[in-house]
C-alpha cells in the first residue's frame, strides 16, 4: 500500500514522515529526490542552466538554489518551466524507490509529497494523508524556519493550492497546529488504525 503525505509548505510533512521513519516505515522524499536530481553534471542541473542562464549555478558548478528560487516563487510561468524539466524525473525516481521497498517485503511505503495534489500525482499512490495547519500558522512556522520575510514567504505559499483546499480533497487530515507529542499522538492512533 502507497500512501501520498502531503500538506502546504512548513505545514509538518517533513516532522511526520521523520516520526514514521522512527517508528520503522519506509518514507520517499520528494524534496530530497528533487536535490539530487539536481547535483552537480546530472542532467535535469544542465537543463536548468540552459532555460535559466549559467548564472544559476555557483562557480563549483552547484545549483544556487536562493537565486532559482527567488526567481519561480515570484514568476508563474519561470515556475511551471522549472516544474516540466523536473517533475517527471522526481516522478520516475519516487516510483523506483516506492517499488524496491515492496519489492522487499514493506507493507506501507510513504511518500512525502508536498505537491500531490497540484501535480496531479494522486493515482500513483492509494491513499492521501495531509498534514494540515491554518495558513497563519504555516506563515510563522515558515518565516522562523527560513528566517524569510512576510513577503517571501507569502509568495511562497502563493504558489501552492491553498492549504483549505487541500483539505477537501484529502482522504484523511491531521491537524498539525499543537505540538510536535500531539502530531506523534494522533500519527499514532492514525497507523493503530490503518487497514491493509
Ligand atoms: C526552487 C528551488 C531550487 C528552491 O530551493 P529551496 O532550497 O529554497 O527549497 P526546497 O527545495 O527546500 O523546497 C521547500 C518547499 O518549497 C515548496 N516548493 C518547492 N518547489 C515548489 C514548486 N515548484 N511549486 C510550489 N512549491 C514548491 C515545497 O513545499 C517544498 O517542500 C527548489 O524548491 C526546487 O528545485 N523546486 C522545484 C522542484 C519541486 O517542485 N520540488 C517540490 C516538490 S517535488
Ligand atoms: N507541531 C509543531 N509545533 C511546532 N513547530 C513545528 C511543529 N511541526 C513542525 N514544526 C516546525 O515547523 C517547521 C516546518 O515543519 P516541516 O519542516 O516538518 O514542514 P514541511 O511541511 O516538511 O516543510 P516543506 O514543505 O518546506 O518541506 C519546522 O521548523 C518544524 O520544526
Amino acid at each position: 500500500m502507497i500512501i501520498g503525505i502531503t500538506g502546504g509548505i512548513a505545514s509538518g510533512k517533513s516532522t511526520a514522515s521523520n516520526y514514521l521513519e522512527d517508528q520503522g516505515y519506509p518514507v520517499v522524499d520528494a524534496d530530497k529526490i528533487a536535490k539530487e536530481i539536481v547535483e552537480p553534471n546530472k542532467p535535469t542541473l544542465t537543463q536548468i542552466a540552459e532555460h535559466f542562464g549559467q548564472g544559476m549555478l555557483h562557480e563549483d558548478g552547484s545549483l544556487n538554489r536562493e537565486k532559482l528560487g527567488s526567481i519561480v516563487f515570484q514568476n508563474e510561468e519561470a515556475r511551471l518551466t522549472l516544474n516540466s524539466i523536473m517533475h517527471p524525473a522526481i516522478r520516475r525516481e519516487m516510483l523506483f524507490q516506492a517499488d524496491e521497498y515492496l519489492k522487499e517485503g514493506n507493507q506501507i511505503v510513504f511518500l512525502d509529497i508536498p505537491l500531490l495534489f497540484e501535480s496531479k500525482l494522486t493515482s500513483i499512490v492509494d491513499q492521501t494523508l495531509l498534514i494540515y495547519v491554518p495558513k497563519e500558522i504555516q506563515l510563522e512556522r515558515l518565516m522562523r524556519r527560513n528566517g524569510y520575510s512576510q513577503e517571501e514567504a507569502l509568495s511562497r505559499i502563493a504558489s501552492q493550492m491553498p492549504i483549505n483546499e487541500k483539505k477537501k480533497l484529502a482522504n484523511v487530515t491531521i491537524d498539525n497546529s499543537g505540538s510536535k507529542e500531539d502530531l506523534s499522538i494522533q500519527l499514532d492512533k492514525y497507523l493503530s488504525n490503518l487497514r491493509y
